[in-house]
């Protein structure tokens, strides 16, 4: 089952197996169908920490469990707490890589942004999870872990997680299998059981699996991060680009949106004096003419301390936005969440290495 591989050691964890491998699991076992949504309903609806918990499984198969699988440890090294209520943590998974989750509070509930790869080898010039390259992808109980996790420290004020982004760390269509496992048991009715409509996984354009996921037939949602108008400058930012150039993006794109009749969001990341000027919005908006339903997220650019891009004025952000309207583009500006817990992904993973951690 190809995540096994990328366990740093030995056994699979439990959240590694979706409700289907665990179907298969129990009767390859010899076990009864219905043990499957026993195990299912312990780690994803009391959400236990150990096999001992188990209590109406016989104690053959708790052994059974132990000796084949491990609970993910996720340890927490520190969590920053945001004055608008954000919580990010930086968690060491078992091999001592870290890893940034981060819980946003908003009116409408908790949503939790996850990590997908430990680093990035996607290189984006903006971004700080990709400064010290890929290290490994995560195993899908790795993401999965960081769900659970949130959900059982929100569990004591009895809340929930009610939406998913797949923004953290990593570059979730280059880790397209665990990915996927992930969201079939996030969805799952019997695992979180969270609305399709409330996840969101946004890619940084990696073609091939931008088709893939148009045949996937789920109503989860997609976010391209576009971030410029053209290819020229796509490829100065985006190196990504130069694999999968602009207009096979765009192509993607509507095959993507003709396969589902769902909208994609573009996520533009305003950086001043690079991406962020009228003549970039004009050109925006009739690359985004063909579709229809586009929603574009104009993020003004997080400051990375090894990066130096400048933010874009306010009066700008406005006017770049107007633009886009007036050429009947939707167009929001991200609210800034956690920004003065350096809430831009990857930043608190590259203090933790500067100091000589992994
Ligand atoms: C960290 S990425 C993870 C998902 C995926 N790899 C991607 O690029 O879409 C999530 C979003 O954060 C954006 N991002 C990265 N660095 C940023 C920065 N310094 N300021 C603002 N947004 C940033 C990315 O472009 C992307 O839209
Ligand atoms: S923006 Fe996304 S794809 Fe680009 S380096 Fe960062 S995590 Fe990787």
């Amino acid at each position: 089952m190809g995540t096994k591989d990328k366990m740093p050691e030995g056994k699979p964890y439990v959240y590694d197996y979706s409700w289907d491998q665990w179907q298969e699991w129990v009767k390859e076992n010899g076990e009864s169908g219905f043990r499957a949504g026993q195990i299912f309903d312990w780690l994803y609806v009391k959400r236990i920490s150990n096999f001992d918990e188990m209590t109406n499984l016989p104690k053959t198969l708790r052994d059974k469990l132990r000796e084949q699988f491990d609970f993910v440890t996720l340890h927490e090294v520190a969590h920053y707490r945001s004055k608008d209520g954000t919580v990010k943590f930086l968690f060491e998974l078992a091999d001592k890589n870290a890893i940034e989750t981060v819980v946003m509070k908003h009116n409408y509930g908790n949503s939790i942004c996850v990590t997908t790869q430990v680093g990035c080898r996607i290189g984006c010039t903006f971004c700080a999870s990709t400064l010290g390259g890929l290290k490994r992808n995560l195993t899908p109980g790795e993401i999965i872990a960081q769900v659970v996790k949130a959900q059982q420290l929100l569990d004591e004020t009895g809340e929930r997680v009610s939406s998913i982004v797949i923004m953290g760390i990593g570059e979730p269509f280059e880790n397209y299998d665990a990915v996927m496992t992930f969201l079939r048991v996030m969805i799952h009715p019997k695992g979180l059981n969270i609305g399709q409509r409330h996840i969101t996984v946004s890619t940084s354009g990696i073609v091939p699996n931008i088709y893939k996921f148009a045949e996937e037939e789920t109503q989860i949602n997609l976010a391209i991060s576009i971030h410029a108008p053209n290819d020229a400058l796509r490829s100065k930012l985006m190196p990504v680009n130069r694999r999968f150039p602009f207009a096979d993006l765009i192509e993607a794109c509507k095959f993507y949106v003709g396969k589902t009749g769902r909208r994609i969001t573009f996520e533009y990341a305003l950086m001043g004096g690079v991406n962020d000027q009228p003549e970039h919005a004009e050109e925006l908006a009739q690359v985004l003419q063909s579709f229809p339903m586009a929603h574009v997220n104009l993020i003004p650019v997080n400051f990375v301390s090894e990066r130096n891009f400048v933010r874009t004025p306010r009066n700008d952000i406005f006017t770049f936005q107007r633009i886009l309207e007036k050429n009947k583009i939707n167009a929001t500006i991200r609210r800034e969440q956690g920004s003065d817990i350096a809430a831009a992904c990857g930043q608190l993973r590259a203090k933790h290495m500067e100091s000589g951690a992994r």
